[in-house]
């Protein structure tokens, strides 16, 4: 059963007449990683628009739980039903760790009692100790910050995860570590997680690889 579904979804930025995503179909479901890998100018920023409801398709549907996007909330979606994870990490590089997770918990309304030990466990759980957790962000290293950024994004306890360029600036054996924590939230906690690339090498993580190249998406592997 699909969590996420894309039915003949086409896309074009007003005043052009270039269709930027052409017809996609598409059914994204729970416990999978996925990873899309595209060049520069595929419409990978477009694919992640539509699929983080900031933008809706100007053709076809897509459906969150069987819900068309067009009606359904998608500001509750934004906050509730995703978590997004960035390469630049976007985090607050003069708050710690901690802060940043309990800001950004605070912002989505969570009900958690004790905010701050909920936070440090799940620092804890992507590898974050609680002495790194009280550091400023600015002294963290990147994998570290990318840690972080994960934290975050699952910090409301998303069913999706949409990770742009996660490990962009990363080396490959910090890129292999994000990645298996990527990998762990799909196949361990039944999390739907979608990575969109320009990286060949970050392909071999996916249960599901597919290719953006002009605006067509198709099945790799
Ligand atoms: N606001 C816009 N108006 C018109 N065309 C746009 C707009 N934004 C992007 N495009 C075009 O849509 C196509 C896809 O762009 P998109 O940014 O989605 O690609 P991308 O795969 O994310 O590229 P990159 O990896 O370089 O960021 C490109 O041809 C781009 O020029």
């Amino acid at each position: 059963m699909s969590i996420l579904q894309m039915e003949q979804v086409s896309y074009q930025y007003a005043g052009s007449k270039k269709k930027v995503l052409k017809k996609i179909n598409m059914a994204f479901e729970p416990g999978k990683l996925y990873v899309v890998v595209g060049r520069s100018g595929a419409g990978k920023s477009t694919l992640l628009a539509l699929l983080s409801g900031l933008d809706l398709c100007t053709e076809g549907s897509m459906y969150y739980e069987g819900q068309d996007m067009k009606v359904l909330d998608r500001d509750a979606y934004r906050a509730k039903g995703i978590g997004v994870i960035f390469q630049g990490y976007n985090l607050l590089t003069n708050a710690t760790a901690l802060e940043n997770i309990v800001l950004s918990m605070n912002i989505s309304g969570s009900r958690e009692k004790d905010k701050r030990e909920y936070a440090l466990r799940l620092l804890e759980k992507v590898g974050i100790d609680r002495d790194t957790a009280m550091r400023k962000v600015l002294k963290l290293s990147g994998g570290e910050q990318q840690r972080v950024g994960i934290a975050r994004a699952i910090a409301h306890e998303p069913a999706i995860i949409i990770a742009d360029e996660p490990t962009g600036n990363l080396d490959g054996d910090t890129e292999k570590n994000i990645m298996e924590i990527l990998r762990s939230l799909a196949h361990d906690q039944g999390k739907c997680v979608i990575v969109v690339t320009h990286s060949k090498a970050v392909s071999k993580y996916a249960d599901e690889l597919w290719g953006l190249n002009a605006g067509n998406l198709v099945f790799l592997k």
